[in-house]
């Protein structure tokens, strides 16, 4: 079955590749700002999810170009989200927007134990002719006002959250001021990359490597499994 991977980001493109699946990319664009007082697992569950919603809709208006008689096997759309979680349960770390926000999320990841959470969610979708509104004025006067259309739509969706413990030595000033100018922590969750030079922060890991680094592949790749099975017996 087709996957698609919803992401933009390289890592997940590079974790996903090791597994020898064949995939396409896809980027999308949400607001991931969190909530007010948005717990880390409801944040993490919507992003997913919001991404998901977001690839489906892009895929839609893709498919207004295709031919709508065309057959279009079922597909698979892989999202995922990652985000670091400090000791209290609640403190969500996402991408760091400034050097001020990315000093204060490390002075309270010195020298102590966070984790980071990935959530994947993996959802099948099919495309069928389906009748639509048409929102060209010209033809709702003529009264034509719907046109078939093949859409994407949803068939089943399952997702998981994996959780890895991160503990980081102590950190000083100078090892922040340097971090940041090396432009590695700006699009990461936390502000590091466990695969690159913020590796030199990390004294254990108690968990999923892969999770760290933006896709727990195991648990990934069975998920896919999971959701492939189900298909067989929901879309004929
Ligand atoms: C903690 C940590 C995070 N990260 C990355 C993984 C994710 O790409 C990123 C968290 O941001 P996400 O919003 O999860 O992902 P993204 O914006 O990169 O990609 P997309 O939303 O399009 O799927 O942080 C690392 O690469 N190494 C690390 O050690």
């Amino acid at each position: 079955m087709d996957i698609i991977l919803a992401s933009g980001s390289p890592r997940r493109r590079e974790l996903l590749s090791r597994a020898q699946l064949d995939f396409t990319v896809m980027s999308v664009d949400i607001d991931e700002t969190p909530h007010t007082n948005e717990s880390p697992k409801d944040y993490i569950e919507r992003m997913v999810a919001t991404k998901a919603a977001a690839a489906v809709q892009q895929l839609n208006v893709n498919s207004r170009e295709e031919n709508v008689d065309k057959d279009v096997e079922p597909r698979l759309v892989l999202t995922a989200d990652t985000i670091g979680v400090l000791a209290d349960g609640k403190t969500v770390l996402v991408k760091p927007t400034s050097r001020e926000q990315a000093y204060e999320m490390w002075q309270q990841m010195s020298d102590t134990v966070h984790e980071v959470w990935t959530a994947v969610q993996v959802t099948l979708i099919a495309r069928s002719a389906h009748l639509v509104p048409c929102d060209n004025a010209a033809a709702h006067a003529t009264a034509a006002h719907a046109l078939k259309q093949p859409v994407w739509q949803v068939v089943s969706q399952q997702q998981l959250t994996e959780r890895t413990a991160v503990t980081f030595i102590p950190l000083t000033a100078q090892m922040m001021r340097e971090y940041w100018d090396s432009g590695e922590p700006q699009d990461k969750a936390g502000g590091y990359g466990i695969q690159g030079l913020g590796a030199a922060w990390v004294s254990r890991i108690n968990g999923s490597y892969t999770n760290v680094v933006g896709l727990p592949l195991a648990q990934t790749l069975a998920l896919i499994n999971t959701v492939s099975q189900h298909s067989s017996a929901s879309v004929s």
